[in-house]
């Protein structure tokens, strides 16, 4: 069957999936919620913040410049900086982050990446 969701749906449950535990998703309910009001950048403007200037990131379809936090990144700013401008969501899981570093992410959030159309493949009915 094909189901069409809207944009704040297919975002909220990314978003559930990005957390790790009921609790954390609860506590980020209210971030959910403001997910939605974000500016909005294709990965094309992400590209842009591609050095230590200026430092952007993706994780889980959403925009984090992490300039600032370059010098301060417990795993150094070369990880970062070979990801600037690009999604690195997959690095940033494999790497075992703690809740703790989980929860700095919000200190960095600029923006979200467009929402996307699920496709019929995807469909979780
Ligand atoms: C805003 C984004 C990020 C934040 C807030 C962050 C935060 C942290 C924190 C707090 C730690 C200390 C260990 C822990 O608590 O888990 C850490 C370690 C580490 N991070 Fe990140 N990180 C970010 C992005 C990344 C990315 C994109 C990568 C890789 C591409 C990365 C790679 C690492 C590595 C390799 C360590 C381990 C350092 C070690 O144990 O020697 N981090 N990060």
């Amino acid at each position: 069957m094909e189901t069409c969701y809207c944009v704040s749906t297919i975002l909220v449950v990314e978003k559930a999936n990005s957390v790790a535990s009921a609790s954390e998703a609860v506590a980020s309910a209210a971030e959910t919620a403001a997910i939605d009001d974000l500016p909005v950048y294709s990965r094309e403007q992400v590209s842009w913040h591609a050095n230590s200037e200026s430092c952007w990131i993706v994780i889980d379809n959403l925009v984090y410049d992490v300039t600032e936090f370059l010098k301060q990144h417990p795993g150094g700013a070369e990880v970062l900086l070979e990801n600037a401008g690009a999604d690195c969501t997959e690095a940033f899981k494999d790497t075992g982050h703690s809740g703790a570093a989980r929860q700095q992410l919000a200190n960095y959030l600029v923006g979200r990446l467009p929402a996307r159309k699920l496709t019929c493949s995807e469909s979780i009915n």
